[in-house]
């Protein structure tokens, strides 16, 4: 079974948001971009919309649509992380679900210890760093 996930790489003022899941989620204190499973009939954009406005009560605007990181945390069970960068515009931050978030620049971005999926995502984001600030 492959679950498709997205998240948001949400940047603000040269520094990325990561959230770290709580005891009451999977992966307790692992840390992630936030976003959520797709729904049926609801494209990734809307989901990702939807999970920020639920988990971070913010708004964010999306930008690119990076390729997605497959992982399998259980046999028979392949999370589908599809990763957006987008970029913080409006509201307080107030957390719903996650234990703690962190804006992290460039030398604190593996300070963090990323669920497995996230892993290759940060990678990129790490590489294509300073290009991405020049842009965003
Ligand atoms: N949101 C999010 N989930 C991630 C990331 N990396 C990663 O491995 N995951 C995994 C953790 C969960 O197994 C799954 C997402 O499920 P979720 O629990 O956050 O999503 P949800 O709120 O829609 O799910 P549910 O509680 O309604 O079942 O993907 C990430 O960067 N962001």
């Amino acid at each position: 079974m492959i679950i498709p996930v997205t998240c948001a790489i949400i940047l603000f003022e040269g520094k990325v948001l990561a959230t770290q899941r709580s005891e009451s989620m999977n992966l307790p204190g692992l840390w992630e971009f936030p976003g959520g499973k797709v729904e049926s009939g609801e494209s990734p954009e809307d989901c990702l919309h939807r999970e920020i406005k639920e988990e971070l009560n913010i708004k964010i605007d999306l930008w690119d649509r990076w390729d997605f990181s497959e992982h399998s945390y259980q046999p028979g069970k392949t999370i589908q992380l599809i990763p957006f960068l987008a970029s913080y515009k409006a509201g307080e931050l107030i957390l719903s679900e996650h234990a703690a978030f962190r804006w992290l620049g460039l030398s604190e971005l593996f300070e963090v210890n990323w669920a497995q999926a996230d892993i290759p995502i940060v990678q990129e984001l790490s590489r294509k760093w300073e290009s991405i600030q020049k842009n965003y």
